[in-house]
């Protein structure tokens, strides 16, 4: 089998036509594959996966149709060309209207043939081209990652080409972009991935117990190690070390490193004997470590020895509608896990966090839908319902509703029954508000039935005291 010239299937059951077919497209450099009855077609369809299926609508066992509907019903990727009779174009026409690309009637010559075939494959191609090249650039999810945003795509395109092999790859990102997400990430799709990733965060250990946690140590090597134990970096052995916020270990210990990133050997603190790994670094920080270079608080020799894959990770801010379907995710994790009833987010609560910096980037949104759906209830997130500081940033037309008239009375001629002035306060809120009389009433801090039945006294000419 030629496994790289395209692949069409001839469907005909007339031998002699078939032949024909095949003496016609013999040196157009494909791979032909005749089938003289519909259900071997059937079969053979997804096993095979051709480009292209020549097919005859007339067939002695199946309609020519049904392979065609098949074909369509199941997405399989490959172009059809039908054959009718003379004079049959209301069948050609059906079949269009199915998802044949193109069709051909009996009787045709070889010139209509291969120019036809040649027009499927092509499109085949280019079918296939466009999907590969959204699968590898419109990806909203991409391992622990949510998200299609243009920079996200090229932080995933980074990880899948860096997971294969073992450089080091140097993380950065403000505190909450998924730094640890990133490792994690990489680690899943790297060939280590069933083997441990060791998490260690340098920030996180006091510094006269560092060494201990990455090499370990012995028996007696300092007052407390009543035991021998194994450091981070044995735990890791085969997998991944992943040593989050690495500008913020000493620099003693940075020459330790260093050597043990060059050569894979180390030794535990109080032993002199050599023991040697075999790990993937990953490192992380929110710092920029060129920067820690220069003010001589990070190691140039370390810098360089990790700075061989570099993943700058964006800000939240800068992934534009990320924020939106991260949000959206958040909010049905957590409705389900509080057992609320929230299903999305009024059009002014989404402007909002759309507009909003996120200092604390995906941790900061993380939390501000927790503390949403533990706070309130509802089916829509509201801007009221926003915590502090989003809460000040109440869009245009909500600003109006928070500054509705404040009625200035300047003679007893203009003073009016406090009925009257909460009608019009209300009834402008629920203006302002497109008509939406739940989302009025959370920005007037009253229950919608409240609104609801004060309307309808209203409306019956009763003025109820407020
Ligand atoms: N793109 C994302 N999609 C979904 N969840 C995310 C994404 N990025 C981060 N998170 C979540 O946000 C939280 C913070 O992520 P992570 O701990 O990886 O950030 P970090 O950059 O390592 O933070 P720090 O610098 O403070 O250590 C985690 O709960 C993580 O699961």
């Amino acid at each position: 089998m030629v496994a790289n010239l395209p692949l069409v299937f001839l469907v005909e059951d007339s031998a002699t036509l078939a032949l024909l077919y095949q003496d016609y497209l013999r040196d157009e450099g494909y791979q032909l594959r005749h089938f003289a009855e519909g259900k071997p077609v059937l079969s053979e369809l997804e096993r095979a996966l051709p480009q292209v299926v020549l097919l005859d609508l007339e067939l002695p066992d199946i309609s020519g149709m049904e392979i065609l509907r098949h074909i369509n019903e199941r997405h399989l990727p490959c172009t059809v060309v039908v054959v009718t009779a003379h004079g049959s174009v209301d069948i050609a026409v059906e079949a269009m209207r199915q998802g044949a690309f193109d069709f051909l009637t009996k009787p045709f010559d070889g010139k209509r043939l291969t120019a036809t075939v040649r027009n499927a494959v092509r499109h085949q191609q280019l079918s296939y081209l466009v999907e590969s090249y959204r699968e590898q650039y419109d990806r909203c999810v991409f391992g622990g990652f949510l998200g299609s945003s243009l920079p996200m795509q090229g932080v995933y395109r980074i990880l899948e080409s860096a997971a294969a092999s073992k450089a080091t790859v140097f993380i950065t990102g403000e505190s909450g972009t998924g730094k640890e997400v990133c490792a994690e990430t990489l680690h899943k799709l790297s060939p280590r991935h069933d083997k441990p990733l060791v998490v260690m965060n340098c920030a996180a250990i006091p510094r006269d117990l560092i060494e201990s946690e990455i090499f370990g140590h012995v028996k007696g090597a300092f007052t407390g190690a009543v035991g021998d134990r194994i450091g981070a970096a044995e735990r890791a052995d085969g997998g991944t070390l992943f040593l989050d916020e690495i500008c913020e270990m000493e620099l003693d210990l940075q020459s330790k490193l260093l050597r043990f990133i060059q050569t894979g050997c180390f030794q535990r603190v109080g032993s002199s004997k050599q023991q040697q790994v075999d790990v993937r670094f990953v490192c992380a920080t929110n710092r920029d470590p060129f920067a820690e270079v220069q003010a001589g608080r990070f190691r140039e020799d370390l810098y360089y020895r990790l700075h061989v894959i570099p993943i700058p990770l964006p800000a939240l801010r800068e992934r534009g509608d990320d924020v939106l379907q991260i949000a959206r995710e958040f909010l049905r994790q957590f409705a389900a896990e509080e057992g609320k009833a929230f299903v999305g987010f009024s059009h002014e609560a989404e402007q909002i966090l759309r507009d909003y910096e996120w200092p604390g980037n995906v941790r900061q949104l993380q939390n501000v839908i927790r503390n949403i759906v533990v706070l309130h209830n509802g089916e829509q997130v509201l801007p009221a319902m926003l915590p502090a500081p989003l809460n000040q940033l109440i869009p245009q037309r909500h600003k109006a509703v928070a500054e509705l008239p404040v009625t200035v009375i300047t003679s007893d001629a203009r003073v009016r029954p406090m009925w009257l002035v909460e009608k019009e306060v209300i009834e402008q809120a629920i203006a302002s508000c497109g008509g939406n009389i739940p989302q009025a009433a959370n920005l007037l801090e009253l229950s919608p039935s409240t609104i609801y039945r004060k309307r309808l006294a209203w409306s019956e000419g009763v003025h109820p005291s407020t």
